[in-house]
């Protein structure tokens, strides 16, 4: 079943800038794809519209939808987008906690859509929630942080978080958008991790935008690469040799492939493919 289907997806920003081009994809569900490109190639404005956030431009035909129901169309989002939203968990770069809540109440947030307003207001949950929240936390092995403020977690435990609060919800597809991006290797490897076991076991469609092609290749099957808004690649990410890239990029290239080693190397030579815990039976994250 296809879990996001975008079709002629255009956008314009006001300033005149282009930033996606004629955009097709189509994600199935249970992938995990990584979403490549030098910085402004439009890898956070394709997220973007793919959760609703944004609407592509009103003057080509085109449309995104999430299990069959439509994000938006020909530049207009649709009007029953929260329901929608209610199966999309959100990873951002800038790890989207309120820092002076509990990092349990933050998790609990992704049951906001299903708990009436009055309770969601006094924060009041059921034991059953909060098991639910506990159980979440274990999961991403910061289940020992559960009370303290989200403000005082590291930023891999906030993203560990953040992912906690799409699992809560139930999200069917996690969008996540340079999660890795401000974090050291280990916590990026964490993270990771943890994506892939998302994916893995709950079946979640995963999109993940990397600056790393490295990463990418370790844990993303398949890879789409965009270029100044075009999608220039999209295929097995084994497949994205140095050569190849320096083709798709030109001197561009250098921005994906020169980021030192951010959890694995890359040599400049075939790429070695790393086996990736996302194919490694079920196993319990450590913290
Ligand atoms: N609100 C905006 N108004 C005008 N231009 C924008 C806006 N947001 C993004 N852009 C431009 O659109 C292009 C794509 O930006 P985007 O943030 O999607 O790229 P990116 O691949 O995610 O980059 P990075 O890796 O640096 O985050 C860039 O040229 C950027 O300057």
């Amino acid at each position: 079943m296809t879990a996001i289907h975008i079709h002629a997806l255009n956008k314009t920003f006001q300033s005149g800038r282009k930033a996606l081009h004629d955009v097709h994809l189509d994600i199935q569900t249970g992938e995990m794809v990584a979403l490549i490109g030098a910085s402004g190639s439009g890898k956070s404005t394709l997220l973007r519209h793919m959760a609703g956030l944004m609407s592509g431009d009103s003057s080509v035909s085109g449309w995104i939808e999430i299990h069959g129901k439509t994000v938006q169309k020909n530049g207009k989002i649709a009007s029953d987008i929260r329901q929608i939203r209610a199966g999309v968990g959100f990873v951002f770069q800038q790890f989207n906690l309120v820092d002076r809540l509990p990092v349990i109440v933050n998790v609990l947030a992704g049951t906001l859509h299903r708990v009436p307003l009055w309770r969601s207001l006094l924060r009041w949950f059921t034991a059953t929630e909060l098991a639910c929240g506990v159980d979440a936390l274990k999961r991403v092995g910061i289940a020992e942080c559960c009370h303290q403020r989200a403000s005082t977690l590291s930023g891999g435990q906030q993203q560990r978080a953040a992912i906690a609060r799409a699992m809560v919800q139930g999200a069917k597809v996690i969008l996540a958008d340079e999660p890795i991006a401000s974090l050291d290797p280990e916590s990026s490897r964490k993270v990771m991790d943890i994506l892939a076991q998302v994916n893995r076991e709950d079946q979640c469609t995963v999109v993940v935008s990397l600056h790393q092609v490295n990463v990418a290749i370790k844990y993303c099957p398949r890879t789409v690469a965009l270029h100044h808004g075009r999608v220039v690649y999209d295929g097995p990410s084994v497949a994205l040799t140095p050569a190849l890239l320096r083709e798709l990029y030109g001197a561009e290239a250098d921005d994906i492939l020169s980021l030192g080693d951010h959890i694995t190397s890359l040599q400049d030579k075939p790429i070695r493919v790393v086996p990736s815990p996302a194919w490694q039976p079920p196993m319990a994250i450590a913290a």
